[in-house]
C-alpha cells in the first residue's frame, strides 16, 4: 500500500531551542518530491532546519529520518543519504586541491583510494573539468569553488541534496549555469532561498515563519502569499524588527 511507504524526508515534531530560545517549534514534514524549496525571513530558522535534516545538528525534541536513516545518530549512513551545499564554499572546503577535496568525501564513505580516485575522475569528466584535478582551490573564483563543492556532493550520490542559498554571491552567468546543472540532477533537491523566482518550477514550497511552518504546498499558491507578506512587511519594517 502506498501509505506504508515512508517518505524520503520525515520530520516529526522537531523542536530546536539552543540557549533556551526556540528556533524551530514543532516542525513536522513528510515529503518525497524531487524539488522542495524552503523560504522565510532572515532568522526564521531555515539554516537550522537544513542542519538538522543533514544530521549536523541534533534537535532537542522530535524525530528526523531521511530515506529511513536517523541522520543525527548514524553519521556514516547519513553521508550516503544527504549532502549539503552551503552558501559560502569556503565554509566547506578543507583541502588544497580539487581532487583531494572531492576524494575526501568518497573515502569517508568507505571507498578505497583507487575507487575514490576513479570516481573523482568521473565526476570531473561529467562537468568537463578534468583539467581542474590538480588545481589549487584558492585560485578558483567563488563560482568555481561552488562548483567544486557541488561536484564533491554529487560524487557521493546522496538521495537528498540540501542547498543553502546556492546562488548568493554568484554573477548572472554563473547562477544560470549552476541552475542548469541543478535542474539536471537526479537526486531530490531541498533548496533554501530568498528568491522565489528560482523555485517557481519546484514541486513544493515550505514557508518557515518564526520557526514554524506557516504554509506549504504548490509554488503557485505559496510563493504569491509569501511574496505579498514580505512586500507588506518591507513597507513598514526596519532592520530593528528582523526576526530573531
Ligand atoms: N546554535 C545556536 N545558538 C543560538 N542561536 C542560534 C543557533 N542556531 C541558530 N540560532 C538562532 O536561530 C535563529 C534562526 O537562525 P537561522 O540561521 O536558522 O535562520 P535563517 O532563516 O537561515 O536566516 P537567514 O535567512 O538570515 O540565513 C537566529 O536568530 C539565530 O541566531
Amino acid at each position: 500500500m502506498e501509505a506504508d511507504i515512508p517518505p524520503l524526508i520525515a520530520l516529526e515534531n522537531v523542536q530546536f531551542a539552543p540557549e533556551a530560545t526556540p528556533v524551530l517549534r514543532d516542525i513536522s514534514l513528510r515529503a518525497s518530491e524531487r524539488r522542495i524549496a524552503i523560504v522565510g525571513r532572515n532568522g526564521s530558522g531555515k539554516t537550522s532546519l537544513a542542519r538538522i535534516i543533514a544530521g549536523l545538528v541534533l534537535p532537542d525534541e522530535g524525530r528526523v529520518r531521511i530515506a529511513g536513516v536517523d541522520v543525527g545518530k548514524d553519521r556514516r549512513a547519513a553521508l550516503k543519504v544527504v549532502g549539503v551545499l552551503f552558501q559560502n564554499p569556503d565554509h566547506q572546503i578543507i583541502f588544497p586541491t580539487v581532487e583531494e577535496e572531492i576524494g575526501f568525501g568518497l573515502t569517508q564513505l568507505g571507498q578505497s583510494k583507487a575507487e575514490a580516485a576513479r570516481n573523482v575522475t568521473a565526476i570531473l569528466e561529467r562537468f568537463g573539468k578534468s583539467h581542474w584535478a590538480r588545481a589549487a582551490i584558492h585560485r578558483l573564483s567563488q563560482g568555481q569553488r561552488q562548483l567544486v563543492c557541488l561536484m564533491a556532493v554529487l560524487a557521493m550520490r546522496p538521495k537528498v541534496i540540501l542547498l543553502d542559498e546556492p546562488f548568493a554571491g554568484l554573477d548572472i552567468p554563473t547562477s544560470l549555469h549552476l541552475e542548469r546543472v541543478l535542474d539536471g540532477i537526479d537526486a531530490t533537491l531541498l533548496q533554501i532561498t530568498h528568491d522565489p523566482a528560482t523555485v517557481q518550477h519546484y514541486d513544493r514550497v515550505v514557508w518557515l515563519d518564526e520557526g514554524s511552518i506557516r504554509q506549504q504546498g504548490a509554488p503557485a499558491v505559496v510563493l504569491p502569499a509569501f511574496t505579498a507578506a514580505m512586500t507588506e512587511l518591507g513597507g513598514v519594517d526596519d532592520l530593528s524588527d528582523l526576526a530573531g
